[in-house]
């Protein structure tokens, strides 16, 4: 597996270092030219080396994490009914998706990094349960001779329910957690189910622990998306599978145009009334503008050692959700 990864961390520094070339020259930074002074080419590099996006805002990489978590402690108690309002409830069924893709067989161990409030957790455990149901009812099916306590029985054991099935939901923002925890204890969510601070670029589990990861509307959000790529491989087991739902590049002009007229001029009003936040709805429209379109993205994660890297876009390319195999 060394192999692989250190070829991952010299594609993406390579790719890197072409796409900081091709933006001085956009931007006509000289300094950076072979023929440009020492002092001036050494910084250059440096601030290459420390600067990024918050929208489209530069700011330099260590500022980015703080201002994404006061993006998102500042939204967490109305992010859920935000998502609705935005998106007209669409937001449910991109997430819908990307579980009937994952289709969990019995057993699964889900890791859900950037897992918030947990939408995609609780959908995961709705899944393997009413999976493990219906096979139950087969099972007892073709035992007519039990009897109606044995079948009850059968019923009654939570952690049972799920078939051994487990979702851990990993994010680095506490607040967001906190009303992911409510949400659970209001809707009965107890069996399954765990909750764990941590940061998708250095995540506190062991190597090869998970049979798939998922990130959802996540990753655009880290500062280092290589690095939280390199992480989601590691805790992988051989043969796990990483999927990711995120906002892509649109496929259709006019779609494209009233999608741009509609993030500018509604998104972040919506924001302001409903959230009293206007800013951090305007970070949403703009980050989801800087993310790499499907194939982009695509790259980045074969960089990281993935196989089998597909995607499909969904509402004519608004989002995308990207699957891949560690092998
Ligand atoms: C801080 O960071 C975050 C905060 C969060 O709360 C969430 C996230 C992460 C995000 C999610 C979990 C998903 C949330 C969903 C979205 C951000 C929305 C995605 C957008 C859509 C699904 C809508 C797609 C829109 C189009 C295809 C373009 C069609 C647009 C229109 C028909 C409206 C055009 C608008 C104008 C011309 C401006 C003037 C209009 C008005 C003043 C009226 C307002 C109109 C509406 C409210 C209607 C909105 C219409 C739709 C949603 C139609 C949907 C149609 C289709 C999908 C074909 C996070 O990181
Ligand atoms: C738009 S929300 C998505 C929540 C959830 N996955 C969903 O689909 O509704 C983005 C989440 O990413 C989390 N996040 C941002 N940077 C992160 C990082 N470096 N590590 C882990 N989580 C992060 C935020 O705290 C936030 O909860």
């Amino acid at each position: 597996m060394a192999a692989p990864r250190s070829l991952a961390l010299w594609n993406c520094c390579g790719r890197r270092w072409s796409r900081a070339m091709r933006g001085c020259q956009l931007l006509g930074l000289r300094s950076s030219w072979p023929g440009a002074p020492l002092s001036a080419r050494l910084l250059s590099q440096e601030k290459r080396a420390t600067e990024t996006h918050f929208g489209f805002e530069t700011v330099s990489e260590e500022e980015k994490g703080g201002k994404v978590y006061q993006v998102f402690e500042s939204v967490a108690k109305k992010y859920d009914v935000m998502n609705d309002m935005m998106s007209l409830g669409i937001h449910r069924l991109w997430k819908d998706l990307l579980i009937w893709k994952m289709h969990p067989l019995p057993g699964t161990q889900l890791l859900d990094v950037a897992g918030g409030t947990g939408d995609i957790a609780f959908r995961f455990l709705n899944y393997v349960q009413s999976q493990h149901q219906r096979k139950q009812k087969r099972q007892l099916r073709a035992q007519q001779s039990l009897s109606w306590e044995e079948i009850a029985k059968e019923y009654q054991n939570e952690e049972d329910s799920l078939g051994g099935s487990h979702v851990m939901v990993c994010d680095i923002n506490k607040e967001m957690l906190k009303v992911g925890k409510q949400k659970a204890l209001a809707q009965g969510y107890r069996a399954g189910l765990a909750w764990v601070l941590g940061d998708a670029e250095e995540l506190p589990f062991d190597d090869d622990k998970f049979d798939i990861y998922t990130i959802a509307f996540g990753i655009r959000n880290v500062t280092h998306i290589d690095q939280a790529l390199q992480e989601a491989h590691r805790v992988l087991k051989p043969g796990g599978r990483f999927l990711c739902l995120e906002f892509s590049q649109v496929n259709n002009p006019l779609i494209s145009r009233l999608y741009d007229l509609y993030s500018f001029q509604v998104i972040p009003v919506l924001g302001e009334v409903i959230a009293g936040d206007w800013k951090s709805y305007q970070y949403l429209v703009e980050s989801i503008r800087r993310f790499p379109s499907q194939e982009e993205f695509k790259e980045m994660i074969e960089d990281a050692g993935f196989h089998k890297v597909t995607y499909e876009s969904l509402t004519s390319g608004i989002v995308a959700i990207h699957s891949a195999f560690k092998l």
